[in-house]
């Protein structure tokens, strides 16, 4: 099957500045894949290039199979594209009117007022797009980029600005579109987003990806884990560690809170678990805790996700 994205090489400057320095990602058909990175990671630029708005300086990008720039006539019908600050433009007309006009374009549109209804708009049908709030704005975008049914849409930051319980809506758009088989490509900075939607998270830093995989692959590859769990003060830690695998540690952070690091492998879960029996020590609480997106990205690249 055809990707509905597929990147290779990718590179593109700004005079000193290379924003996207030789990327190269494919997005299988029906998948949500999600750009992450800080504020000039390159993820705006990569996306207007595959939109067809910018041009590469080298490398190959091809969109359901075509060519951003030249096949742009036959893609348009067929890709849904969310802008950043995309109804600017179109401040005059009421929310009700711009999509009605997005609609008339298209051969098989969704019902105009059923989309604002699903975006959360009904209210603001008759608003002018310059009268509505950015977080109404952010939703308008979004509902003209899904009008036309397209079977790939590209979502450049669509929470950005959004109350949560817009946001929370957005990512159940997302679902459903996926759940219809439409590919996503979205770009975020929000950390809980990518988790949340995606298939694929590429994190992308200085215009190159550091690190790329399914949300759980990612914040378990290479990890150090950690397990917590409370239990009566001042228990016998040199004994616990000397029963654990070699590399892991153990503390009371504060008293009858202990913290055990190292690889947590299910060997090291029984191992705790049996020294406390030994001990007859009851721990209460325990678990295991993740690594997170932003962990992962400081591990990476030695600074915060959010700039
Ligand atoms: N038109 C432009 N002219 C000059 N430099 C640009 C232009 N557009 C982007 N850049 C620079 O290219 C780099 C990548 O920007 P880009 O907008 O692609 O990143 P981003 O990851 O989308 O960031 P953001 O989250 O802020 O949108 C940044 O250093 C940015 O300043």
């Amino acid at each position: 099957m055809t990707a509905a994205v597929e990147i290779t090489d990718l590179v593109k400057s700004y005079g000193g500045t290379r924003a996207v320095d030789g990327l190269t990602l494919a997005v299988p058909p029906g998948e949500v894949l999600a750009l992450l990175g800080p504020n000039g990671a390159g993820k705006t630029t990569t996306i207007e290039i595959c939109e067809g708005f910018r041009r590469a300086d080298s490398g190959s990008v091809r969109v359901l199979g075509l060519d951003p720039v030249t096949d742009a006539g036959r893609l348009r019908p067929r890709v849904g594209v969310m802008l950043q600050d995309g109804v600017g433009g179109y401040t005059g007309a009421t929310a009700l009117e711009l999509v009605r006009l997005f609609a008339s374009y298209a051969a098989h549109p969704h019902d105009a007022g059923e989309l604002l209804r699903v975006v959360g708009l009904t209210d603001a049908a008759g608003t002018a797009v310059k009268r509505l709030s950015g977080g109404q704005q952010q939703r308008l975008s979004l509902a003209l980029a899904l009008v036309a049914r397209p079977e790939l849409v590209f979502l450049d930051e669509p929470t950005a600005g959004m109350d949560p319980q817009s946001r929370r809506g957005t990512w159940d758009l997302v679902r459903t579109l996926r759940g219809d088989g439409v590919s996503v490509v979205l770009t975020t900075h929000f950390l809980d987003e990518a988790e949340q939607l995606a298939d694929t998270v590429v994190v992308m830093d200085a215009g190159r990806i550091v690190a790329q995989g399914t949300p759980a692959e990612l914040t378990r590859s290479g990890a150090e884990g950690q397990i917590r769990f409370r239990a009566v003060p001042a228990l016998a830690l040199d004994s616990l560690v000397a029963a654990l695998p070699p590399g892991c540690a153990a503390t009371e952070d504060a008293p009858g809170h202990y913290l055990v690091t190292g690889e947590v492998t299910p060997q090291l879960l029984a191992t705790l678990t049996a020294w406390c029996a030994s001990q007859q020590v009851m721990a209460d609480d325990l678990h295991v805790e993740k690594r997170t997106l932003e962990d992962v990205f400081l591990d990476l690249t030695g600074r915060e996700l959010r700039t």
